[in-house]
C-alpha cells in the first residue's frame, strides 16, 4: 500500500457527555454510502454508546461496523486491544474507507496518536484529524477551571504542579491534541458567553486552531472528514500532560459503577430521584436504561452533570427483565453505596 492509499483515521475526542456520540451519529447519517468503520472507548462498563450507534438506524451502516474496546481507557491499552483491533479492520476483504475513532471522554488523545507510529499501522492508516467536542456550557460555568486559590497554595508546596482540578488537565490535554474544536451545545448559551468560551479555548489551545460552533454534534461530514492533518507526524505541536508522565495518567483520578435500579413508577420521580443525586453527590455523568410501570418500552435516561435527557428508545424484550442500570462517573472518592441507596438500587461493581 502507498502512503497516498492509507487510510484516514479520524480520532473524535472530548470530556465526558460533551456530545461525541450525538455528533458520530449525526456523522454516520448525514455520510451514509462510505465505508465507515467505527471504534468506540467508553470509560464505564455498559457499552452504552455502542448501542446508541448500533440504532442509529442508517442504511448500509453495519452491525460490525461498529468495534467497542471496553478494555479500559483506550489511551492505556494501546498496545494490547487497540492496535491489533485496527490489524484486524484493514485486513478484512472490504476494509473501510475511512475510520472514526471516539474516545473516552477522560482520555488523554496524545498516546493514542503515538499508536499511529507503530510499524504494523504506520504504513497503513494517518490521523486525518483529531476533532475534539466542546461542552460549552460546562466551559461557562467554570467545570474545567482551576481554583486560583487552592493551585497557589499546592504550587506552594509544589512548583511542578500544574492543576488541582483533573478536569482542567484532561480538558487541556484534549485541546491541544485538536485540529479542530466543535463547540457543542450552543443552544444552551447567549452570544457574549459563547463568544467567552471561544476566547478561553483560543487562550488554552498551543496553536491557532479552528474553531466551529454545533448544536446536537450537527456539523457537515465535508467539514468533519478530509481534514488531511496527518496528526501522527506532527506530535510534538500537541503538548501533553501524558508526555512528563511516563506513561501513566491519572485514571485515578475518576471512577465509574453501575446501580441495578428497579423498576419506576414514573419517569418525572425517577428524573427528579436522577437529578438531586447528581447535584447532592456531585456526579459527572450518568447514562442508563430503566422499566418504566406499565410501559413495553425501555427509558433511556442521560445526565451530564444535573442535566437530564430522557426517551423510550425500544421495546423491552422479554428477557430483559424489569430491572435497569446506571452507569455514574465522578471524580475519585464518589459516594457509590450512598449513590445506590439514593437511586433506591444496588451497587453492581464499585
Ligand atoms: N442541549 C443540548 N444537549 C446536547 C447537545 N448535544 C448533545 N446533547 C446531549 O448531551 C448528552 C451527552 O451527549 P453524548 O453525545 O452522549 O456525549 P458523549 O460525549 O458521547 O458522552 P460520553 O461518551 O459519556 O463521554 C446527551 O443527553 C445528548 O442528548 C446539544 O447541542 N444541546
Amino acid at each position: 500500500m502507498t502512503l497516498a492509499s492509507r487510510v484516514p483515521v479520524t480520532i473524535i475526542t472530548g470530556f465526558l457527555g460533551a456530545g461525541k456520540t450525538t455528533l458520530l451519529r449525526n456523522l454516520l447519517q448525514r455520510a451514509a454510502g462510505h465505508r465507515i468503520a467505527v471504534v468506540v472507548n467508553e470509560f464505564g462498563s455498559l457499552g452504552i454508546d455502542g448501542e446508541i450507534l448500533r440504532g442509529c438506524g442508517v442504511e448500509g451502516c453495519k452491525e460490525d461496523d461498529i468495534v467497542e474496546l471496553t478494555n479500559g481507557c483506550l489511551c492505556c491499552t494501546v498496545a494490547d486491544d487497540f492496535l491489533p483491533t485496527m490489524e484486524a479492520l484493514l485486513d478484512r476483504a472490504d476494509p473501510p474507507e475511512h475510520v472514526v475513532i471516539e474516545t473516552s471522554g477522560l482520555a488523554l488523545p496524545k498516546p493514542l496518536l503515538k499508536a499511529f507510529g507503530w510499524p504494523t499501522v504506520r504504513n497503513r492508516m494517518t490521523v486525518d484529524g483529531v476533532i475534539t467536542v466542546v461542552d460549552a456550557p460546562a466551559v461557562a460555568a467554570g467545570r474545567f477551571a482551576d481554583d486560583p486559590e487552592a493551585i497557589a497554595q499546592q504550587r506552594a508546596a509544589d512548583p511542578s504542579l500544574d492543576h488541582d482540578n483533573p478536569l482542567a488537565e484532561v480538558f487541556e490535554d484534549q485541546i491541544n491534541a485538536a485540529d479542530l474544536v466543535v463547540l457543542n451545545k450552543t443552544d444552551l448559551l447567549d452570544a457574549d458567553a459563547l463568544a467567552r468560551v471561544e476566547d478561553e479555548i483560543r487562550h488554552t489551545a498551543p496553536r491557532p486552531v479552528q474553531i466551529v460552533r454545533a448544536t446536537e454534534g450537527k456539523v457537515d461530514p465535508a467539514i468533519l472528514l478530509g481534514i488531511g492533518a496527518a496528526a501522527e507526524a506532527d506530535l510534538a505541536a500537541r503538548p501533553s500532560h501524558h508526555d512528563a508522565e511516563d506513561g501513566e495518567h491519572e485514571h485515578d483520578d475518576f471512577e465509574s459503577f453501575v446501580v441495578r435500579v428497579p423498576e419506576q413508577q414514573s419517569v418525572e420521580q425517577f428524573l427528579t430521584l436522577l437529578q438531586d443525586t447528581a447535584r447532592r453527590y456531585d456526579v459527572l455523568r450518568m447514562k442508563g436504561f430503566a422499566a418504566v410501570a406499565g410501559k413495553a418500552m425501555r427509558l433511556a435516561v442521560q445526565g451530564v452533570g444535573t442535566r437530564f435527557r430522557h426517551e423510550f428508545d425500544r421495546p423491552l424484550a422479554a428477557n430483559d427483565g424489569r430491572e435497569g442500570r446506571i452507569v455514574v462517573i465522578g471524580q475519585k472518592g464518589l459516594e457509590a453505596p450512598a449513590i445506590a441507596k439514593a437511586l433506591g438500587g444496588t451497587l453492581v461493581t464499585a
